[in-house]
């Protein structure tokens, strides 16, 4: 796994997104990497849900983990674009990408006193348009499969 997160290096001002930003102290603070020996085709990222994300007792609240998949796949993007095109994340120019769909099946319930893990992998990688399929797992046994669509973030954003 590297060191540093995607998201610990995009740049401050776009850096308080509710899922993945370092600077909202009030939100999720994804973290994604590259996985082990996958450097440009797989990601991952881990979250350990509080008791208050409850859907039913003992369950993860779906919506969580909509926004779980929805960070790590926009993150992901990022990523991948960077290093397809020799860049480091968080150079200038910055290229951020933002969710045009999200689509998201859950196959199981999720157990809400495990560690989540998210492993994302890449079925279009274009400069504009990433789309990643995610899988989200607890002890093996995947529980949500997820396709995020992700765009480049458009100037207007800024
Ligand atoms: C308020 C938020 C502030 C965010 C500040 C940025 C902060 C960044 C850092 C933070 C990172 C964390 C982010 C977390 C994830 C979010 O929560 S992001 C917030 C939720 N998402 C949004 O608000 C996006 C709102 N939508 C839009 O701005 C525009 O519709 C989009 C998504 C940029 C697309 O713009 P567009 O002009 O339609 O794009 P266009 O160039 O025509 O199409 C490009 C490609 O995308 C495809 N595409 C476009 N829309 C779709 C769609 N809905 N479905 C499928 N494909 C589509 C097109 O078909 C085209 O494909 P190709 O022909 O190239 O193969």
């Amino acid at each position: 796994m590297s060191k540093i997160a995607f998201q610990d290096c995009y740049i401050q001002s776009l850096s308080h997104c509710y899922g993945c930003g370092k600077n909202n102290p009030e939100g999720h603070q994804l973290k994604s990497y590259w996985l082990d020996n996958y450097e440009g085709s797989k990601t991952i990222a881990h979250f350990t849900p509080k008791p208050y994300h409850t859907a039913i007792p003992g369950f993860v609240y779906g919506g969580l983990l909509a926004s779980l998949i929805d960070c790590h796949g926009t993150g992901s993007a990022a990523a991948v674009v960077h290093y397809k095109n020799n860049l480091t994340i968080g150079s200038d120019p910055t290229i951020r990408f933002v969710t045009a769909a999200l689509n998201i099946n859950y196959l199981a319930p999720t157990p809400i006193d495990k560690q989540l893990e998210l492993v994302g992998e890449f079925s279009q990688v274009k400069d504009n348009k990433v789309i990643v399929d995610i899988t989200l797992s607890t002890n093996n046994v995947i529980c949500v499969k997820g396709e995020v669509v992700a765009v480049k973030m458009p100037a207007t954003f800024k």
